[in-house]
């Protein structure tokens, strides 16, 4: 099964690329969502909380997502304490969801909004990693509008890698600065020239 991962800062339109995808037949892994399953386990809640407090957990007692965002992305030493607690639980769920996909599935997106390092992560065997680019101010502009704090989105794209080093390590680039109809069609146009074997 080919895996196809579509990298990206917030706000770049990853969801919007993969949802193109999904429309053309592609099963689909969102590794956030996968990430708000892994935080309802015990123990990870145990984990992030001898990590960051109590005070990332509500009333029911399940991880309060803004109030864990608000402690982890503050800085680099913080972010990498978060992801080295959920990253090996997102790793174990996602090699599990590719071996129930491969056996029905030709190919699977893979939407990788933490994405670091080609060699060591979820993405080393990737078949192709597509990057999708915005400008920074038209991401944030995007995010806000979307419903995301500011200053949240300043920190988180703070602790993600740069469009730079983005460009250096994908296959392909999509630059979404334009139309969603724009980004659209970049996809398909790709999808299909991977389809043939000519991308
Ligand atoms: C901190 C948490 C609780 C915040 O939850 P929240 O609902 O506010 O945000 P959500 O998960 O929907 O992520 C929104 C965006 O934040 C950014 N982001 C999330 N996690 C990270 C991270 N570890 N590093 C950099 N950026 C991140 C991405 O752009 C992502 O698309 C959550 O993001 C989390 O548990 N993150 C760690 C797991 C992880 O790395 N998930 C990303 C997929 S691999
Ligand atoms: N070309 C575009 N024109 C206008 N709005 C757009 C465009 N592309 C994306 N958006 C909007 O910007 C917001 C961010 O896009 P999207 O959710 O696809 O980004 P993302 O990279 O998945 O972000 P995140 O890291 O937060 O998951 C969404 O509300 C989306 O509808």
């Amino acid at each position: 099964m080919k895996k196809i991962f579509i990298i990206g800062g917030m706000g770049a339109g990853k969801s919007m690329a993969t949802k193109a995808l999904v429309e053309e037949g592609l099963p689909f892994i969102d590794l956030d969502e996968v990430g708000h399953e892994v935080l309802t386990r015990d123990y990870v809640k145990a984990d992030l909380v001898e990590a960051f407090g109590e005070d990332i957990l509500n009333a029911e007692g399940e991880v309060d997502r803004p109030a864990l965002a608000a402690k982890a992305f503050v800085n680099e030493i913080q972010t990498s304490l978060l992801n080295s607690i959920t990253m090996p639980r997102i790793e174990e769920t996602f090699a599990d969801r590719i071996d129930d996909l491969a056996k029905e599935s030709e190919a699977v997106v893979v939407e990788y909004s933490a994405f670091k390092n080609r060699s060591i992560s979820l993405a080393a065997d990737a078949d192709c990693i597509i990057a999708v680019l915005a400008p920074l101010d038209m991401r944030i502009e995007r995010a806000v509008a979307a419903g995301w704090d500011e200053e949240d989105v300043k920190r988180r794209i703070a602790r993600q890698i740069t469009d730079a080093e983005r460009i250096e390590v994908a296959d392909v680039v999509f630059h979404n600065d334009s139309t969603p109809e724009d980004l659209k069609r970049q996809v398909v146009e790709w999808w299909d020239a991977f389809k043939a074997g000519n991308a």
